[in-house]
């Protein structure tokens, strides 16, 4: 199985950049893990929130196949401790599926077409954090699923 990210926007802090890269190369030891970013929109500022929500929303989806399942990411979603997450995880990996896809929303989060795509709507709390910040919390808590998976002295409870 292969398990995709996809964000929006680029990041745009270096030291956050280098922490998911760090993850993200702890990850490829367990699965096949891939980045996809979409662009930031151009002139977005101007922009009504509604319509750079639908935009993200379109190019969100060109990058999501009839098959993949797909996950977004959202703080009213069902919330799981770490080692509940790492166990609907392997169920994943058991059902067969080829790719898995969790999506990270714009600053304004996703469109009802997004949503209405999303398999699952997973929170990592019920705080809001920055589009930016929980790329790196996601990809953290995507690497302890996989050490508690792998019995690593990583996760202790
Ligand atoms: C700033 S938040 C969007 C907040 C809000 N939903 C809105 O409409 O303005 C940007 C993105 O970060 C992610 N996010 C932020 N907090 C989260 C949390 N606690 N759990 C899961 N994802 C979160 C979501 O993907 C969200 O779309």
């Amino acid at each position: 199985m292969t398990i995709s990210l996809v964000l929006v926007g680029k990041t745009d802090n270096k030291h956050l950049e280098a922490l998911i890269n760090d993850y993200k190369k702890r990850l490829s030891f367990f699965v096949k893990f891939e980045v996809t970013i979409i662009p930031d929109l151009k002139k977005r500022k101007n922009m009504e929130t509604e319509v750079q929500k639908e935009k993200e929303g379109e190019l969100i989806l060109s990058k999501i196949s009839n098959s993949d399942f797909v996950v977004l990411l959202d703080e009213n979603g069902v919330d799981h401790s770490s080692t509940k997450f790492a166990s609907w995880l392997q169920k994943r990996m058991n059902s067969g599926i080829k790719k898995l896809v969790f999506v990270i929303g714009g600053p304004y989060g996703f469109s009802k077409p997004v949503y209405d795509r999303g398999n699952r709507i997973l929170s990592l709390s019920k705080m809001t954090f920055s589009h930016q910040m929980i790329r790196l919390f996601f990809t953290e808590q995507l690497y302890r699923a996989f050490s508690i998976l792998k019995n690593l002295p990583y996760h202790h409870e």
